[in-house]
């Protein structure tokens, strides 16, 4: 089956709301310039909760390609849970995409498999697209326990979701250890965890969800190494932190097709 790729910039705790809506602008210029084909690769960004709503104004008045989501979610729906955002507001704000479990809510925040498989349940309860990160440390890196430990994460996360909900997540893979540091993962050895998050789909439910998620690679993503990790079987996209604050090379890795060795 074929799945189309997205690229998705992460931009963390970084940009206000003038700030946000200036990149939105450039990077929507940017790809207009080239006549990107969003239906050929999904572009995607992630600001912080409070640029959100100056994102979604831009975004529809100028008739943007470009889709948007938020870094986290509450697993609850209402009530007393002070500095908490819930999926419908999200999803009245415009979202697509929440990702959850990224390592920096895992590692700050104490966020647990469970607590991330109950806070993408309530984005695809919401109709928005769950980006359920996973990955391991250096340690564990360097143990070559690598697989084992990102498929333990995802056997977590998917606890509670059903075949049907399951096929509507992304996945992103970003091994700690490459993400912020300059040192990306080969493609090897993104296709290798990837492969082994596909296979575990298809046994945790059937090939028909293995087929359908799309699984993306994150962890020190630039315009320069895009094509690489592309050309791999089993990488849908990428997860872009650093390199998504720069439009032009933020659209750059948008348009990995047109660089050396792309699939
Ligand atoms: O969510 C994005 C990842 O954490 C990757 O960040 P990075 O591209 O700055 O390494």
């Amino acid at each position: 089956m074929t799945r189309t790729p997205i690229m998705a910039g992460n931009w963390k705790m970084n940009l206000d709301h003038f700030e946000a809506v200036a990149l939105v602008q450039k990077l929507d210029w940017t790809l207009k310039d080239a006549k990107h084909d969003y239906e050929d690769v999904e572009v995607a960004v992630i600001p912080p909760f409070t640029d959100i709503r100056s994102v979604q104004t831009i975004v529809d008045a100028d008739k943007m390609g470009i889709v948007f989501g938020a870094q986290d979610v509450s697993e609850h729906d209402s009530g007393a849970y002070t500095g908490e955002i819930s999926a419908a507001m999200l999803k009245r704000l415009g979202c697509t995409y929440v990702v959850v479990g990224h390592s920096e809510r895992r590692e700050y925040h104490g966020e647990d498999d469970a607590l991330v498989g109950r806070k993408a349940k309530v984005a695809l309860d919401a109709e928005m697209t769950p980006i359920i990160c996973c990955g391991e440390g250096l340690d564990v890196r360097k143990e070559g326990r690598q697989v084992e430990y990102t498929l333990a994460q995802i056997d977590g996360a998917f606890d509670g979701l059903s075949a049907d909900e399951a096929k509507k997540t992304v996945i992103a893979y970003e091994p700690v250890w490459a993400i912020g540091t300059g040192e990306v993962a080969t493609p090897e050895d993104a296709q290798e965890v990837c492969a082994a998050i596909r296979a575990r789909l298809a046994e945790l439910y059937d090939a028909s969800v293995a087929d359908a998620v799309r699984i993306l690679y994150g962890g020190s993503v630039k315009s320069s190494n895009v094509a690489q990790i592309m050309a791999k079987d089993d990488v849908d996209g990428a997860l872009v932190g650093g390199a998504s604050l720069k439009a032009e090379e933020f659209a750059a890795i948008a348009r990995f097709k047109e660089h050396a060795g792309a699939k």
